[in-house]
């Protein structure tokens, strides 16, 4: 239980919490259930700041009215094709087969609600995967790693391995852009350990 938190972090996500861990900022943890179906015709950044903003609303609604909430929704984008988290080992097999050797788009919202205030920022970044066997695919899916992950990889695990460039931001890759983060934060009078003097309110 955390004290001191203006935050209430709306997710179920470890790394969520990991890299709000990393940059110093106190938040209370409140899983929320949203429906993360694409509407039909929904372009695919559309589609992620929805959710994460529907994310942080419900977050804010199971809120006592007292901590901004957090949402954020991350999204792999392969030809403009929205590839969410594998539903089973061979549909990851299939997913990691197609991002084999390619370069895709990886889409990351994070949306801060507080009663009639809300804000969405986007991430967007491009990772080039190498090429890979049909042999490392089958190792790395049996580890179980790419299950709860979008695209069916990790860029903070095992599945760095793969990862042969990236242009973007590497917290929104993994799950939560911390510089679009921090400067929503900062909108809302909430600071970090390191930024807290610039937020006009003062107090972190
Ligand atoms: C591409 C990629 C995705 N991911 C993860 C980040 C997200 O947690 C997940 C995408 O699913 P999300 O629906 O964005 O998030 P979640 O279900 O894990 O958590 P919650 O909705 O409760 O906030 O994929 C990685 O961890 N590493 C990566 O390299």
């Amino acid at each position: 239980m955390v004290f001191d938190a203006r935050l209430l972090l709306a997710s179920a996500s470890p790394r969520r919490r990991e890299l709000l861990d990393q940059i110093g900022v106190s938040y209370r943890v409140e899983p929320v259930d949203v429906d993360e179906t694409p509407r039909p015709g929904e372009r695919p950044a559309d589609y992620v700041r929805r959710v994460a903003m529907d994310k942080a609303r419900a977050g804010w609604a199971r809120n006592n009215g007292e901590l901004a909430a957090l949402g954020a929704d991350t999204t792999v984008l392969l030809d403009d094709e929205i590839l969410g988290k594998p539903v089973s080992s061979a549909a990851a097999a299939a997913m990691l087969g197609s991002l084999s050797g390619r370069t895709h788009q990886v889409c990351s919202a994070v949306a801060l609600v507080q009663g009639t205030r809300e804000r969405v920022v986007l991430s967007e970044s491009r990772v080039s995967l190498r090429v890979m066997g049909e042999e490392e695919i089958a190792r790395y899916v049996a580890t179980g790693e790419p299950m709860d992950k979008a695209g069916a990889y990790a860029i903070q695990g095992l599945g760095a391995v793969f990862v042969a460039h990236l242009s973007g931001s590497y917290s929104g890759v993994m799950g939560l852009p911390l510089y679009e983060t921090v400067a929503l934060l900062h909108e809302f009078g909430i600071g970090t350990p390191l930024t807290r003097g610039q937020v006009r309110d003062g107090a972190a």
